[in-house]
């Protein structure tokens, strides 16, 4: 028996059983501590996916490790097995604020029970922020709550260590998730984030409690980008959110300030009147998870619902795989990213609102962008390290005939390299309680909430039964990982396959994926030249709407979209959608006067040509980036692409031949419409560019006449 509080770092001496989350970068299971027959949560982070070097992620749990706060769940040891990085924590027997959304609350919470578990995330907060840490990634999918109600702030340290720190090149283009929760001054680059970032990320989560979603959450990452920076922050609305106290709208709205010098420190908000009267959470939560069935029932639920709704759409892979997360996956867990090759990406996007599915929390929006750049080297969470299934199946014999004996194959180096079991008396004081905690009701077996019982029709297999650790162990983030060994029924086995190619995790490694609602719509949208964003969910912000949509200023060097926002107004194109005018150029009377004449100087004209010019050029590179990072399978199309572009055949993989039979004609009809599409766009814009060309040149010559005319005049007084 091992010590209370006390964890080895022997992958034997854990029982993996049910898993009970995923992220962007890790999957967590439900777990026994065998030496003390303690329930506690693994969360497998893969390597693999990882940007740091093991030194960084070892100080990064070390720092974790010594994490003493109630709200905040800590990591008992973390230590290397294969290609992952297992972190022993507290189990939280009711999953996150999200899942339990989806779950039973679609429409958010009531006011006291958002008030007593913000309270609590604001206590984690303050104590990170006054030991100098900044959490980075506060979002309902992160604040986790145990059967007592006890609300902890999860996810703090590892995987924001893993993306945010190393190797920059592999990981500046790699972009998960949306940025709903991220703070305007995170977005901007330059302008620097420090623990303020975290006010603003619980301010939306706060507004995620209030309504069951975070604003903007229907629109792909880079339109919520742009509208982040330059939409009126997002915030509780006085007529649709009636139901909600003045205290409580008062409080988001001094979060989600745009000035960060502006927002309160999180000492200061828990002085709010918000939170004065808020219950103790084991009163008020409490009451929310009565009758639910166990946490790990819910996570099946919502990933069969997930591939209910893929069945649904029939996505193409990109896109099945960015959806695939879509249920866990809201926030993004890297704040770094290549935020001028977003906001490039951003210049093309098209509104979506006539996208079919495209709603507000579907999670759609997930959006993948890889460094196409990048080495190739990372996995995806389904990758497995084995030659084959036989391979795999040997190694697996072979480690459990060592009796789990963990062999570490990143790096060389082993398990012991980055153990870091935690202090036993420093988190002593949590052990009861996680223990009760954390053993599931079976009286909750059978409980099935009408919000997902309609969407994923009855169950059909029961879950319960532990994953044999060797399926987990082998490649524990692989496949067969999330394989639970235990069925009832074919129907299970088949519906337990679908879920699992629902939920290939994306692949870091690969192309660029910009199949996604909003790329996909960049490419085969037609540029439309009115409406707004028209984001029904957000009436108050839309009023502040900069008409930015279709296109805004893109220029080969530092795009400040703060400025070319300000103090601009608009002008629309049938093919370049809105032009930025720099109206402080033109004197109104004069510019009126131009206009009438059907004239427009110089200065005015010249920004737009140099914009045509700029979009239709980076139009053409992002074309062609989007050819050469298509899927090997996808060879032929690109190469069809490719010629329909003028580019020489020999560009053509010698793979066609074998591939095109095997090329699906829907997806060449849909391609070929884009590259029409796309053709049209860029006659059209060629057409324009000519167009304003000519005007330009016959407004040259109009002010040569002008000038003559002017000078004769004045040689005539003289
Ligand atoms: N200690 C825990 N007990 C129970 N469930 C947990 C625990 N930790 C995490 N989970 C569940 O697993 C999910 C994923 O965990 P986590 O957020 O740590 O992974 P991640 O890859 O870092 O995710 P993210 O996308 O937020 O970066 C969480 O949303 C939560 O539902």
């Amino acid at each position: 028996m091992g010590r209370k509080g006390s964890y080895s770092a022997l992958p034997s001496d854990y029982r993996l059983l049910e898993e009970v989350g995923y992220g962007a970068s890790a999957t967590v299971f439900r777990a026994i501590y065998l030496p003390s027959n303690e329930i506690v949560a693994v969360k497998c982070l893969d390597l693999d996916r990882c940007n740091s070097n093991l030194d960084d992620i070892r100080r990064e749990a070390q720092t974790m490790s010594l994490i003493d706060h109630p709200n905040i769940i800590r990591a008992y040891c973390s230590f290397v097995v294969e290609h992952c990085l297992w972190v022993i924590m507290p189990f939280m027997a009711e999953g996150s604020c999200l899942h339990l959304m989806k779950i039973s609350y679609p429409d958010g919470f009531e006011e006291p029970v958002i008030a007593s578990i913000l309270k609590e995330t604001l206590k984690a907060l303050e104590y990170l922020h006054k030991h100098g840490h900044i959490h980075r990634d506060v979002k309902a999918g992160n604040i986790l709550l145990d059967g007592s109600g006890v609300v902890k702030l999860g996810d703090f340290g590892v995987s924001t260590c893993m993306f945010d720190k190393g190797d920059r090149q592999r990981s500046r283009n790699t972009f998960v998730g949306t940025p709903c929760w991220m703070a305007p001054e995170v977005l901007q680059p330059g302008s620097g984030y420090d623990f303020k970032a975290d006010i603003w990320s619980f301010g939306i989560t706060a507004l995620e409690l209030a309504h069951g979603h975070a604003p903007f959450s229907k629109y792909p990452p880079m339109k919520v980008l742009l509208m982040t920076l330059q939409n009126a922050p997002p915030g509780l609305d006085y007529d649709r959110d009636k139901k909600f106290s003045k205290s409580f709208k008062e409080m988001v709205a001094m979060c989600l300030v745009k000035d960060q010098t502006k927002r309160p420190t999180a000492e200061k908000l828990l002085k709010h009147a918000f939170f004065k009267n808020a219950k103790p959470p084991e009163l008020s939560v409490k009451k929310l998870l009565v009758g639910l069935p166990p946490l790990w029932d819910r996570v099946k639920a919502l990933q069969l619902k997930d591939a209910a709704q893929l069945a649904l759409k029939k996505m193409p892979s990109a896109e099945e795989e960015a959806l695939s997360q879509s249920e866990y996956q809201r926030g993004v867990s890297a704040w770094n990213f290549d935020v001028e090759d977003l906001k490039a990406q951003a210049s093309l996007i098209q509104d979506d609102d006539d996208l079919p599915g495209l709603k507000e929390d579907d999670g759609s929006s997930i959006f993948l962008v890889n460094n196409k750049n990048s080495s190739g080297s990372g996995s995806g969470l389904g990758k497995s390290t084995f030659a084959n299934e036989n391979e795999y199946r040997r190694h697996i014999s072979v480690a459990e005939e060592s009796d789990m004996k963990c062999s570490s194959t990143k790096n060389e180096i082993s398990e012991v390299d980055i153990v870091d079991c935690g202090n036993k008396e420093m988190f002593a004081g949590n052990e009861n309680r996680l223990k009760n905690d954390s053993l599931p009701s079976t009286t909750k077996q059978n409980f099935e909430p009408s919000c997902w019982k309609n969407e994923v029709g009855r169950r059909h297999q029961t879950y319960s039964g532990p994953l044999l650790p060797s399926s987990v162990r082998g490649n524990s983030l692989s496949e067969r990982s999330r394989i639970p060994e235990r069925f009832e029924s074919d129907s299970a086995l088949a519906s337990d396959k679908q879920k699992r190619d629902v939920r290939k995790g994306p692949n870091l490694s690969g192309p660029l994926m910009l199949p996604t609602r909003a790329s996909a719509n960049s490419l085969s949208a037609p540029i439309r030249s009115s409406g707004g964003f028209g984001d029904s969910s957000d009436e108050k912000s839309k009023g502040n709407v900069v008409q930015i949509k279709g296109r805004f200023s893109v220029t080969s060097e530092h795009v400040d979209l703060v400025k070319t926002s300000q103090g601009t107004s608009l002008r629309k194109s049938a093919s370049v959608g809105e032009w930025l005018m720099p109206g402080k150029l033109v004197p109104n009377s004069q510019y009126a006067k131009e206009t009438n004449n059907g004239w427009l100087p110089a200065s005015v004209l010249m920004p737009h040509l140099q914009n045509l010019f700029q979009q239709t050029s980076f139009q053409q590179d992002i074309i062609m980036n989007l050819l050469n990072s298509m899927q090997p399978n996808e060879a032929f199309d690109e190469c069809f692409a490719a010629l329909q572009f003028g580019m020489p055949p020999q560009e053509c993989n010698a793979d066609i031949d074998s591939n095109v039979e095997t090329v699906g004609t829907e997806r060449e009809r849909l391609l070929l419409a884009q590259i029409a599409e796309l053709e049209a766009r860029m006659a059209v814009l060629t057409d324009e560019l000519t167009t304003e060309k000519q005007k330009h040149m016959q407004l040259e010559q109009q002010l040569n006449v002008f000038s003559r005319e002017e000078e004769i005049r004045e040689e005539e007084a003289a």
